[in-house]
């Protein structure tokens, strides 16, 4: 999955999709952002970036990258911000294999800026520490700190205030009912639950759900289908602010058959859960050749 040539500065990374194991809103902030206490975790799958190093200051990004204009694209906003903030002189190529859903609640685009920030800190040999890298995150998104730390996490504060955990590795299969879901639309709506009380003690024993799901599936009938159908197999979950739903399996024989009988208007993937982020897992790989 993962190539290097170091040579040339050339390598690949997969920008691993995330999912929240459950998200409780507790309030909105003046700035309009909100208080959230979520569990995120890792997928083994995901979008697959290349970088290049080029010897003129030009960033570009190639491959699918769909109809998002390049000053827009999070690959493109994370090249800059770094080469703005380290002064750096070269630029480089991107190649995006895209796999995973856009407005699916799986983090792609978060995780597509953070990989490109941890791989041109290395490429560009900034010298910035996870620490610094995550403050030039945050400015790209409320989830891009958490694939930056690459430690499956509990988050507070906005998604950005994160305590490492360890669970045992799950399958999961992953199922995008083919609506897309704006975060910000969610996030605005007045429906929305947003007085969840804060966790106390051990979160494990406490009831955990994830407070957009009765929104999306009121606004989106295609997520509540999914979330139906799933529940055929396991207790099935939304992620995020949607829309993909997912199950949880301990092998991935059982969640390849809710794959195999998925019908076909909508798509899906299966997937394991990794403790640490696999673009780290592969990063310290390469360089530890
Ligand atoms: C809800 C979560 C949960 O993991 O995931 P997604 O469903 O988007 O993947 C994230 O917090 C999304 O993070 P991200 O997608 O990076 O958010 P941003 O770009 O910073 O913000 C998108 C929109 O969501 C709102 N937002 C985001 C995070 C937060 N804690 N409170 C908010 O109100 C922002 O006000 C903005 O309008
Ligand atoms: N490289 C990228 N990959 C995905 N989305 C991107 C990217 N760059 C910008 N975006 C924008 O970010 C939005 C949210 O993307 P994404 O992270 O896939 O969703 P979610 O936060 O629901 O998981 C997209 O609708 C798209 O307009």
């Amino acid at each position: 999955m993962t190539s290097t040539d170091t040579t040339s500065r050339t390598f690949s990374l997969i920008a691993p999709a995330k999912l929240n194991l459950f998200l409780h809103i507790n309030s909105r902030r003046d700035d309009g952002y909100h208080e959230l206490e979520t569990l995120f975790t890792f997928l083994d799958f995901g979008d697959e970036l290349t970088f290049s190093v080029t010897h003129t200051p030009s960033i570009t990004v190639f491959g699918d990258v769909a109809d998002i204009p390049l000053q827009e694209n999070l690959i493109y906003k994370a090249a800059y911000l770094l080469q703005q903030h380290c002064h750096i002189s070269q630029g480089a190529h991107i190649h995006l294999v895209k796999r995973l859903p856009m407005g699916g609640g799986v983090g792609g685009g978060s995780s597509d800026a953070a990989t490109t920030l941890l791989a041109l800190n290395t490429l560009w040999q900034c010298h910035l520490s996870l620490s610094q890298l995550t403050l030039l995150g945050l400015q790209l998104g409320a989830d891009v700190p958490v694939f930056i730390q690459g430690h499956t996490a509990i988050a507070h504060g906005i998604g950005e205030q994160l305590s490492p955990i360890s669970l045992q590795p799950k399958w999961y299969c992953v199922v995008h009912p083919g609506e897309h879901v704006s975060t910000a639309d969610i996030f605005t709506h007045p429906d929305l639950k947003r007085d969840t009380a804060k966790l106390e003690g051990n979160w494990q024993q406490q009831e955990l759900r994830n407070d957009c799901e009765a929104l999306v599936k009121k606004l989106c009938p295609e997520v509540e289908k999914t979330l139906q159908w799933l529940l055929k197999y396991a207790p099935s979950k939304m992620t995020g602010t949607g829309s993909c739903c997912f199950v949880e399996f301990s092998t991935q024989q059982e969640a390849q058959r809710v794959l195999t009988n998925l019908p076909e208007k909508w798509s899906g993937f299966i997937a394991s859960s990794a403790t640490l982020s696999p673009a780290h897992t592969a990063l310290a790989a390469l360089f530890e050749q």
